[in-house]
C-alpha cells in the first residue's frame, strides 16, 4: 500500500529501488526443558556451520570492498566459533543442564562477556567483549531462523532503512549498491547525513516512522532534495520521481560546465570554494567537482577506521597524499575531533550525560598529549609535500589555542632540530564552533591565523538544540539573525587583524546561506564536494553590493529565520 512520509532533506539526489531493512531483529526466545540433548547438540552445530559460512562470505566481501586489515575482525568472529571453551561450553550446558540451546548459548555468552569487559587493566581483551556479542548474535539468529542483516553482502541496487545509521556504518555503505537511505531520526548536520553527501548518495533522515512502514524488498522512493519519501509509489508517483532525477541530472550537467571555472561574482570578485573530505579516498570528488581547497579535512575518520590508534607514519602517508595531490592548493586539515557522536572502538571514552558537551576534540588533545603529538609530528612531516594550514577543533578560550600552538612549536623544534625537512608558512587556526569563542572573535583574531565557522556545532550550541535531533530540528536556523551577527562578528573581527575567515559548517553549501555570506564578506566556502559547482553557478549570478543589503536587512530587521530564507529566495530566484 502506498504510503508518504516527510523527513529531513539531508543528500541531494533522487532514488527508486528495493527497501533493505537494516534494524536489529527480534531475537528473544524461550527458556526450555530439553530430553533429546543429541538433538539440540546437532542444531546448535548447525547453526554455528551456518555462522562460519556467513562470516566466511563476509570476509571476502570485506576484503574485496574494504581491504585486508578490515576484514581480519572476522577471523577474529570466526576464531570464537571454532574455539571449544566457547562453544564447548554451551554444548556442556545443554547436555548437562538439559536446556535449549538458545539459553545455553545465552548464558556462556554473558559469562565471556561479563569476564572480557571486567579486564580493566587490558584494553585489547576488553575489546573482544564486542566480538564475542557479535557472534552470539549471529548464532542465535541461526537457532532461532530469524534473518540478520548483512550489509556488507548487498548486491543488487537498494535504498537503505534503519532507525538511525552511525558515522561507521555510513562508511561501509557501497556506492554502487546502495542507491539512497533513509532513517527514523537524525538531522542534516549529523554526521551520517554529512558522509551521505560526500558519498553522494541520496537521503532523507528523521521521518519517524519509516522503518515501521517499509517492509523489505517493498519499492521505495526518495526525494533527497526535499525530504520526501514514498513506500510503493504509484505507477504516476514513480514517474515524478523518474522525471525529477531527470531535471536534477540535466541541472548537474550544466553546472559541470563550471568545473574549471574561478568562482566570480557577477560584479568580479573571487571568493574560494573548497571542500571538506574525510579520508583520502574522497579526493576523486574534490577534483571531480572543481575545488579550489581543502576547506576541511576530518582526521578523526582515519582513526575511526583503524582498529588502534594509527601510527605517525600511517598518519603521516594519509596527510602527504591529500597535500601532494592538492598542491599547490591549499589544504586545511583539522586535528582529532573525537567524542560527540564519534567514537572510537578502541579508546573507550567515560560514559557521559552530555556527549556533545563532554570530553572531546581539543579537550582530548590536550589532555592525552602523547596522541595529539603523534598526529602534529605527521603533520609537520608532511607539510612539505603541498600547502599545509592547521585547525584546532572546539576551542573555547585562547588558553586553550595557546596551549596547542606551545605543543605544535614544541614539536616542530624537535624535528628541525632532527634535520627533518618541514614547511616554513604553515597557518594556524581555529573552528569556531563554541559561542564563547565567537563573541570572544576579536581577541582570538590577534593570535590566530585563520577562523573557519563551523556552523553545525555553533547553531546547536547556540540554540541549545542537539544536531542529531529530529524533534528539535526547527531550531536548527542559520538564518536567524542571532546566528548570523555572530557569524559577521566573527568575519569582522578577522578582517581587522588582517585575518581571513572560512565557514567549513553544513551552511557554507548552501544556497540560502550563501547570498547572506557574501553579503557579510566571508572569504572561503567549504562544503560537501557535490555542492561546489551548483555554489559556484550561483555566486556567477550574484553581486557583493546586493548581497551587503540583503545581508544587512537580514541581520538588522526584526525577522525570523522562515522570512529570511523566503527573503533570500525571493531575491536570488
Ligand atoms: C564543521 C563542523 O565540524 P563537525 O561537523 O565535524 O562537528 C561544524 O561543527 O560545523
Ligand atoms: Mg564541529
Amino acid at each position: 500500500m502506498t504510503k508518504e512520509l516527510k523527513g529531513i532533506a539531508a543528500s541531494d539526489g533522487i532514488a527508486v529501488a528495493k527497501a533493505y531493512l537494516l534494524v536489529e531483529p527480534d531475537l528473544s526466545f524461550d527458556q526450555k526443558t530439553i530430553t533429546d540433548t543429541d538433538a539440540e547438540v546437532a542444531r546448535l552445530k548447525d547453526a554455528t556451520k551456518a555462522s562460519h559460512d556467513d562470516l566466511q562470505l563476509i570476509r571476502d566481501k570485506a576484503k574485496e570492498s574494504l581491504g585486508e586489515e578490515e576484514a581480519q575482525v572476522f577471523d577474529a568472529h570466526m576464531m570464537i566459533l571454532d574455539d571449544p571453551e566457547f562453544t564447548g561450553a554451551i554444548e556442556s550446558k545443554i547436555t548437562d543442564e538439559k536446556v535449549n540451546a538458545e539459553q545455553a548459548l545465552d548464558d556462556v555468552s554473558k559469562m565471556f562477556i561479563a569476564t572480557f569487559e571486567g579486564m580493566t587493566d587490558n584494553p585489547y581483551m576488553q575489546e573482544r567483549a564486542a566480538d564475542v556479542k557479535d557472534v552470539s548474535k549471529r548464532l542465535m539468529s541461526h537457532l532461532l531462523g530469524v534473518e540478520l542483516p548483512n550489509p556488507a553482502l548487498i548486491d543488487e541496487e537498494v535504498v537503505i532503512v534503519a532507525h538511525d545509521l552511525t558515522p561507521s556504518d555510513t562508511a561501509q555503505l557501497n556506492k554502487k549498491f546502495v542507491k539512497g537511505f533513509v532513517t527514523d531520526i537524525g538531522g542534516r548536520t549529523a554526521h551520517s547525513a554529512i558522509m551521505a553527501r560526500s558519498l553522494e548518495i541520496p537521503a532523507v533522515v528523521g521521518t519517524d516512522s519509516v522503518t515501521k512502514s517499509v517492509k523489505a524488498g517493498e519499492t521505495i522512493a526518495v526525494d533527497g532534495l526535499n525530504g520526501d519519501v514514498v513506500v510503493d509509489p504509484s505507477a504516476e508517483q514513480q514517474a515524478d520521481f523518474e522525471k525529477q532525477a531527470k531535471q536534477y541530472a540535466a541541472d548537474r550537467a550544466e553546472w559541470a560546465k563550471l568545473k574549471t571555472a574561478k568562482t566570480v561574482t557577477a560584479d568580479g570578485k573571487h571568493f574560494e570554494l573548497a571542500a571538506n573530505i574525510g579520508t583520502p579516498k574522497d579526493l576523486e570528488g574534490v577534483h571531480a567537482n572543481g575545488a579550489e581547497a581543502v576547506g576541511l579535512y576530518r582526521t578523526e575518520f582515519l582513526y575511526m577506521d583503524s582498529s588502534e590508534l594509527p601510527s605517525e607514519d600511517d598518519q603521516f602517508e594519509a596527510y602527504k597524499e591529500v597535500l601532494e595531490s592538492m598542491s599547490p592548493k591549499p589544504v586545511v586539515v583539522r586535528t582529532m575531533d573525537i567524542g560527540g557522536d564519534k567514537h572510537l572502538p578502541y579508546m573507550p571514552l567515560p560514559e557521559e550525560m552530555n556527549p556533545f558537551l563532554g570530553y572531546r576534540a581539543i579537550r582530548i588533545s590536550l589532555d592525552r598529549q602523547e596522541i595529539f603529538r603523534t598526529q602534529l609530528r605527521a603533520l609537520l612531516r608532511a607539510s612539505a609535500f603541498g600547502k599545509l594550514r592547521i585547525m584546532f577543533p572546539m576551542i573555547a578560550t585562547i588558553q586553550e589555542f595557546e596551549a596547542a600552538k606551545k605543543i605544535f612549536l614544541e614539536e616542530k623544534a624537535n624535528l628541525e632540530k632532527a634535520g627533518t625537512k618541514i614547511a616554513d608558512d604553515i597557518q594556524l587556526g581555529i573552528m569556531i564552533e563554541i559561542p564563547a569563542a565567537a563573541v570572544l572573535a576579536d581577541q582570538f583574531a590577534k593570535h590566530v591565523d585563520f577562523f573557519s565557522i563551523g556552523t553545525n556545532d555553533l547553531i546547536q550550541y547556540s540554540m541549545a538544540a542537539d544536531r542529531g535531533n529530529e524533534h528539535v530540528s526547527y531550531l536548527y536556523q542559520p538564518y536567524n539573525p542571532s546566528i548570523l551577527r555572530l557569524v559577521k562578528h566573527v568575519i569582522d573581527s578577522a578582517h581587522k587583524e588582517g585575518k581571513w575567515t572560512g565557514m567549513c559548517g553544513e551552511a557554507a553549501g548552501d544556497p540560502v546561506m550563501v547570498p547572506l555570506l557574501l553579503g557579510m564578506g566571508l572569504d572561503e566556502y567549504s562544503m560537501s564536494a557535490t555542492s561546489i559547482l551548483k555554489v559556484r553557478s550561483l555566486m556567477k549570478r550574484l553581486s557583493t553590493e546586493d548581497m551587503k543589503k540583503l545581508a544587512e536587512t537580514a541581520m538588522n530587521e526584526n525577522i525570523t529565520n522562515d522570512q529570511n530564507k523566503e527573503l533570500v529566495e525571493k531575491f536570488v530566484n
